[in-house]
């Protein structure tokens, strides 16, 4: 199956013609906004950009192989039942590897969702040596050879490399190898998405998506004048949010729909129930008039899209119980943000990254323009008072 009929697969999508509006808005205006921090030049970070963007492209690549061919066997279940593919795994490792490799100088904290556990134990060893052999033929398949052929125990290493707790102090770089891999079992779509923290704020974020096109999805309007898909976005603070395709080529700034009406709004929710309510999702769309049907995708590639205006809201409403983790928004909250978006929890606080590997937020996470917080966040407001008083 080709990435383009993985595309198709996925569609549940509707998308208006707002997206026309909004882009001409946003030409008319000119105007971006971005919620960077004082202390930090636009400057600085430039040697770890690139050393992100390398990474998450190289882990693009072993991805977009496993998934064009992905076994049963490749397919494991976690202890929390959740499921982890040779991918998640590979895509770990390589990342870890380039950014020691291209950052010799840096004390290397990395927090990442995969651990070599599982990997550790007779019943995967299989399993480990499919996962070298990926790494390395990815290495080779790049040129790459500066890496001399990895061992099963240098690909453990290099996994094990993310198991930083992160926190308030010093850098840290903040790792989701495959977000959304249920999506990407699915053929579905999916993100590499790698951030770094400066002393517990995000200050850049590369989101790799092989799945989603290079065009705005569910309008004619065009980010590009091909069917290609692959994007890759990436944001440093106080720099704005930037897009190219996967494959290369120029980049381009992207800004967030900068609709004020509701009616010309759509807005994303995840494609999984179980990992966000779609009911709840839908009375706030109500209660705010949003026409639109929901937009339901897997994975950070959400916030990419919404980076690039492609609908106007992002609503995330876990059910009882689940704990966010940081590496599921870091990179996707700057690259939102950079293009003049805001992320809250549903309360209205800021989305706070420095606590370490969770990301304790009040009931949901919610992203939007500027001009739609205020009216969402009532909207949000008078959905939670109501199911709770249903209760
Ligand atoms: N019960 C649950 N509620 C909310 N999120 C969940 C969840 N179970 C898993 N997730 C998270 O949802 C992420 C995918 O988000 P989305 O629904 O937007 O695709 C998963 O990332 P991984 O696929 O990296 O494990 C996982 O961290
Ligand atoms: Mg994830
Ligand atoms: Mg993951
Ligand atoms: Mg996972």
């Amino acid at each position: 199956m080709n990435t383009a009929t993985v595309w198709l697969r996925a569609r549940s999508i509707t998308i208006g013609s707002d997206w026309r509006v909004c882009e001409a808005r946003i030409r008319r205006s000119g105007r971006r906004c971005c919620s960077s921090s004082p202390f930090l030049s636009s400057m600085a970070y430039e040697k770890e950009l690139a050393a992100a963007k390398k990474a998450a492209a190289l882990a693009a690549r072993l991805c977009q192989k496993v998934q064009k061919a992905l076994l049963q066997s490749d397919v494991h279940s976690k202890s929390d039942k959740s499921p982890v593919t040779v991918a998640d795994y590979g895509s770990q490792a390589l990342v870890s590897l380039i950014l020691e490799r291209e950052l010799p100088s840096e004390t290397f904290s990395l927090v990442a969702e995969e651990d070599s556990g599982d990997l550790r134990k007779e019943s995967g060893q299989d399993t480990l040596k499919r996962i070298t052999e990926l790494v390395n033929d990815t290495l080779t398949g790049e040129g790459l050879n500066g890496f001399s052929s990895l061992t099963t125990n240098d690909v453990l290493k290099a996994i094990d490399n993310g198991k930083s707790d992160g926190g308030s102090v010093g850098r840290h770089w903040v790792l989701d190898p495959i977000d959304g891999t249920k999506g990407f079992v699915r053929g579905d779509q999916y993100a590499i998405a790698l951030a770094l923290l400066h002393d517990g704020k995000v200050v850049l974020g590369v989101l790799a998506c092989p799945n989603l096109p290079l065009a705005s999805i569910g309008s004619n309007q065009t980010h590009s004048s091909s069917n290609e898909v692959g994007c890759l976005f990436f944001a440093k603070v106080g720099d704005g949010s930037y897009m190219q395709a996967l494959g290369g080529s120029t980049q381009t700034r992207v800004h967030v729909c900068d609709t004020d009406n509701p009616e010309e709004a759509s807005f994303f929710e995840s494609f999984e129930a179980a990992h966000s309510s779609h009911d709840l999702s839908s009375s706030i769309a109500e209660k705010l008039g949003v026409k639109a049907p929901p937009v339901r995708i897997d994975s950070q590639a959400k916030y990419g899209a919404l980076s690039r205006g492609d609908g106007a809201i992002y609503l995330r409403f876990p059910h009882k119980g689940y704990r966010e983790k940081i590496w599921d928004h870091a990179a996707g909250s700057i690259v939102v943000t950079e293009a003049g978006g805001i992320c809250m929890d549903a309360a209205g606080n800021p989305l706070d990254f420095s606590k370490g590997k969770f990301l304790d937020v009040v009931s949901g996470i919610i992203v939007t323009n500027q001009k739609l917080m205020p009216s969402l966040l009532r909207a949000v407001k008078e959905a939670l008072n109501e199911k709770a008083s249903s209760l």
